[in-house]
């Protein structure tokens, strides 16, 4: 019998890294890990519970990014972007960003770079991070315009540094790397490189399905943890069916993608997941989003670990640095002069 030519109804697998949160037992721990690769290997994303966010501060989260992008564009523009990749924080209005150029540069066939260099984004964006970051510095409202913005997103930023560094820990185990091999990756994330991301979408109406709000795109994070609103709208790639399967939101659950950094780092057993955010037929609803980047120091070598190329009998990335590549990236995608 021939293969259905039906499409698949893949849903996104969850795995709970609670154990991994909670200081577990070495072997549930082992038993995490080993969900982790067999579920997240093919496409390189998850869906993840028990990860020791409270509702509450998501629920704050959500709160301030929206009283944020309320704000008139005059006062959002207090804590401006500036033209150019450095620092990569404060606020950009929409049409500042195009990720699918990312996708574009790296396509080999002309009618994907064609498609992927048209696609226009329309959302608007806050970039936090660490306040010990020298070269990523922090572009702050002044604390009148929006009070309590700055100390609660602070707060957030380090709750979720805490769940990231299980998620690693995690990750590390789950490709068996040696424990010099490991304490070299951790050594490289400090979480001061970390980047909270605030995204609101405007309303989309007469929206055609499946139309973009977001372009297909990598990420060049290590990995990144997603957390969405009721609306959903993000996709993932199925690797196996080459279709875009939706990230549906649910309770208690965030969503995990493997970035560009971990791809090489574990000689492409996890690929960096290739995503997007549509919009659903009709009046689509604004939709918020709150993305957390995992990314090294900028001097730091990230490389494919000699224990999975001897696995794999083949390096398949070259040594980068991570400063490098994603000054490269952010002059690719971002919009200046906008
Ligand atoms: O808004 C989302 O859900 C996705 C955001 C995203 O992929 C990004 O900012 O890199
Ligand atoms: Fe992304």
């Amino acid at each position: 019998m021939s293969p259905s030519k039906l499409p698949q109804t893949a849903d996104i697998p969850v795995v709970d890294i609670s154990p991994f949160i909670g200081g577990g037992q070495l072997d549930t721990r082992q038993r995490v890990a080993q969900q982790l690769a067999e579920l997240g290997r093919v496409n390189g994303c998850l869906g993840i519970s028990g990860h020791g966010l409270s509702p509450a501060l998501l629920e704050e989260a959500f709160r301030v990014t929206k009283q944020l992008f309320d704000l008139p564009y005059e006062k959002k523009m207090k804590a401006p972007h500036p033209n150019g990749p450095v620092p990569h924080r404060g606020y950009s209005g929409t049409g500042r960003e195009n990720p699918a150029k990312k996708t574009a540069l790296e396509a080999t066939e002309d009618a994907q770079k064609d498609e992927y260099s048209k696609i226009v984004d329309f959302k608007e964006s806050y970039e936090i991070g660490s306040d010990e970051n020298a070269v990523h510095y922090n572009i702050w409202l002044p604390d009148d315009v929006l009070p309590g913005f700055r100390r609660a997103t602070t707060k957030l930023f380090w709750e979720l540094y805490k769940t990231a560094q299980a998620l690693l820990d995690a990750l590390i185990m789950s490709i068996d790397l040696t424990e010099q091999e490991a304490e070299r990756v951790r050594a490289l994330h400090t979480g001061h490189e970390n980047q909270v991301r605030l995204l609101h979408y405007p309303p989309v109406p007469n929206a055609a399905p499946g139309s973009s709000r977001l372009g297909a795109h990598t990420d060049w994070s290590l990995f990144t943890l997603l957390f969405q609103d009721a609306n959903g709208g993000l996709e993932f790639l199925d690797r196996g069916t080459d279709t875009f399967i939706p990230a549906t939101p649910k309770d208690g659950v965030l969503y995990m993608n493997i970035g560009d950094m971990f791809q090489r780092i574990s000689n492409g057993f996890y690929p960096s997941t290739l995503h997007r955010v549509v919009a659903s037929q009709g009046t689509t609803a604004a939709r918020y989003s709150i993305p957390y980047f995992v990314v090294p120091e900028p001097d730091g070598i990230v490389q494919p670990q000699p224990s999975r190329v001897a696995i794999d009998g083949k390096q398949l990335y070259e040594p980068v640095t991570f400063g490098g590549y994603s000054t490269k990236m952010l002059e690719t995608i971002l919009v200046h002069g906008a």
